[in-house]
């Protein structure tokens, strides 16, 4: 483990195992809830209780700009990143409405956007006014590096002292699927051609162009052995980094976290490099639709929810899938046992 991170437990086994054996006498044919029964038990695991308490989640939006927007990756301008800051702190983004309706914390944090957003009422935490160009230079230093995995350790452990038992985190980064595809094939070894895809929605010569950048940026780094924050610093951006730090400090701190899609991933994948024990602590949402989510799921040993054809980001894929972990946990707690409804078990 690097030295400057929390460590982490492994779930409780013998509350998960207490969990399974509760939902084999639950009023239904075993297995019948299929993923949701296995979930239940998941919680069971993370929060120490046979009978998990229901979720209080916390939504952190993390925001950052891209230098490799240089070189004409996104459809949209970097100025974006900027833009849609101002448009959470009014409540006006996807994110904010899932917020809204499940009753979550939602706190945006900026971890290296461009432009100016002082004023705002968001956590001010910017480590540098947007990455390198990672084509051309390492994205970031390596104190940049863990100056940013400190940005989201910090976030973690306030969502967490605010009462969170589950978290969630969000990206906003004009270009940011560039470095997540970048970490991608760095840490799976897939090719850039399978891990590359439209983002916002480029056009075939922007994805050729986009495939082009990537391989430019590994090429830079083959036959280079990294240590995993090495890797980081050299393909990532702040907001991944950030959100890489928020899945290990919430580990760390026994709070499972609830991966997104393609930019939380990578973000997921970074975390399992710098401690493989985070990955006991995450749940996939869904498979987004942009190329190469399934690879990163793959790597990271997660089985996606839901498949929606989502592919915005923000932890908004997340979000959605927050009341069927509620239902689970809920079914698990509150349906009957065969004793206690007086149902007639399984014929032998
Ligand atoms: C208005 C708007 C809102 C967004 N919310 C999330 N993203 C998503 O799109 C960006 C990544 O795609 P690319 O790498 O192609 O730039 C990120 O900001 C991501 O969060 C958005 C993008 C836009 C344009
Ligand atoms: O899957 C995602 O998270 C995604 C895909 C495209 C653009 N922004 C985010």
């Amino acid at each position: 483990m690097t030295t400057f991170l929390s460590p982490i437990a492994a779930p409780d086994a013998a509350s998960a195992a207490l969990a399974r054996a509760r939902q084999d006498t639950l009023t239904k044919p075993a297995g019948s809830l299929g993923q949701l029964e296995a979930l239940a038990c998941r919680f069971a695991g993370w929060q120490g209780k046979v009978q998990p308490a229901p979720l209080r989640p916390a939504i952190t939006l993390f925001a950052a700009d891209h230098g490799v927007t240089d070189e004409g990756v996104s459809a949209f301008p970097q100025a974006v990143t900027a833009e849609m800051v101002k448009n959470f702190a009014a409540g006006g983004a996807a994110i904010c409405v899932l917020a809204r309706q499940h009753g979550a914390r939602l706190e945006v944090v900026d971890a290296g956007v461009a432009g100016d957003l002082s004023g705002l009422p968001i956590v001010h935490a910017k480590v540098r006014r947007a990455s390198a160009n990672l084509r051309r230079e390492a994205a970031l230093s390596l104190a940049e590096a863990e100056a940013a995995l400190a940005v989201g350790r910090d976030a973690a452990r306030r969502a967490v002292e605010a009462g969170a038992n589950l978290l969630v985190a969000g990206d906003m980064g004009i270009g940011n699927t560039t470095p997540s595809a970048a970490l991608i094939c760095r840490l799976s070894g897939a090719a850039p051609e399978i891990v590359v895809g439209r983002g916002t929605g480029v056009d075939d010569a922007g994805l050729a162009l986009k495939r082009q950048v990537v391989e430019d940026a590994l090429a830079r780094l083959a036959g280079r052995e990294l240590a995993a924050l090495e890797v980081l610093a050299e393909l990532g951006g702040l907001e991944i980094a950030a959100i890489a730090g928020f899945y290990l400090e919430g580990a760390a701190l026994g709070v499972p976290s609830l991966v997104d899609g393609f930019i939380t991933s990578a973000a997921a994948l970074v975390a399992k490099a710098l401690q493989p024990a985070v990955a006991d602590w995450l749940i996939a949402s869904h498979r987004s639709q942009e190329t190469g989510h399934g690879i990163a799921l793959e790597t990271l040993g997660l089985t996606p929810l839901v498949e929606l054809g989502l592919r915005l980001g923000e932890g908004s894929g997340a979000a959605l899938c927050l009341p069927l972990l509620q239902s689970a946990i809920l079914l698990h707690n509150e349906m009957a046992t065969f004793a206690e409804a007086g149902v007639s078990e399984k014929a032998e």
